[in-house]
């Protein structure tokens, strides 16, 4: 990642946000899009519970203290990989002994691969929020930071595979969001511009691959954005359940 450039877009987000009105569940805004790409964890499915459940385990292999569904919430977000790292710090943004973290990833993969989807489960409304985009001929698309291993499993065992004619996952492409390329991709796949696409999403990441790649917005309230209130970065509209989208496309 660009780290400065995204430090620049991170401020313009946050500068914007201090001049703008939020965008209150009241917004009159309407949505117009050809092309929707969801996030996964924190808009479609509640996976912290296995998450959590696999990072505990792994800090009693370890002979560390487990650290809870509560803690692991705000960690989730940008991948397994980030995720691990951060079980192992107790902070957002640490460096990691690189043995500690080879042996707990090792782990972690071990464990997650078996409990991917065991405790995890749909957000409600989102398959009647599914049902209504497709009766409605929206093109749909699934982007998230989570690994292809792990995000197919997920989307299958919930039934929700079949709505998406494109999964991209963390590791499908060089780069995974907060960077544009993700969103970008998916556009030139079905051959959309960028400004008739919109993103549904839950955290920062979303937020800022979107206002890169040109795409619209949309946050879900109840998502991960590491313990922050997701209207302090001003996407396009928060709403609390995907039924709530037939008000607003
Ligand atoms: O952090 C992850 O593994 C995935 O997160 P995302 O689905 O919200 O992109
Ligand atoms: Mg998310």
């Amino acid at each position: 990642m660009h780290n400065e450039y995204y430090k620049v877009l991170i401020y313009c987000v946050f500068y914007q946000n201090s001049i703008c009105l939020k965008n209150k569940r009241t917004s009159m805004k309407t949505f117009n899009p050809k092309l929707i790409m969801i996030d996964l964890d924190g808009t479609l499915v509640d996976s912290v519970p296995d998450l959590a459940y696999c990072i505990d385990e792994l800090m009693k292999a370890m002979n560390r203290t487990p650290w809870g569904e509560f803690k692991v919430r705000d960690w989730v977000g940008n991948g397994v990989l980030k995720l691990v790292e951060r079980s192992l710090t107790g902070e957002l943004e640490a460096s990691v002994n690189k043995q500690d973290f080879d042996k707990a990833y090792s782990i972690f993969l071990e464990l997650y691969s078996i409990n991917t989807s065991v405790r995890s489960c749909l957000y409600d409304g989102v398959k009647e929020g599914l049902d209504y985009l497709k009766r409605q001929g929206y093109l749909l698309g699934c982007v998230t930071n989570k690994d292809e291993q792990f995000t197919l499993p997920i989307l299958k065992d919930l039934d929700i595979f079949n709505y998406f004619g494109l999964v991209i996952s963390g590791d499908t492409l060089v780069k995974k969001k907060p960077d544009p390329l993700p969103l970008l991709h998916s556009a030139e796949f079905f051959n959309i511009p960028p400004q008739d696409c919109l993103m549904l999403g839950d955290s920062i990441s979303d937020v800022i691959a979107s206002r890169v790649a040109g795409f619209e917005i949309i946050c879900m309230s109840y998502g991960y954005n590491h313990g922050k209130d997701i209207q302090d970065v001003n996407p396009d509209l928060v709403i609390d359940s995907m039924i709530e989208l037939k008000d607003y496309l």
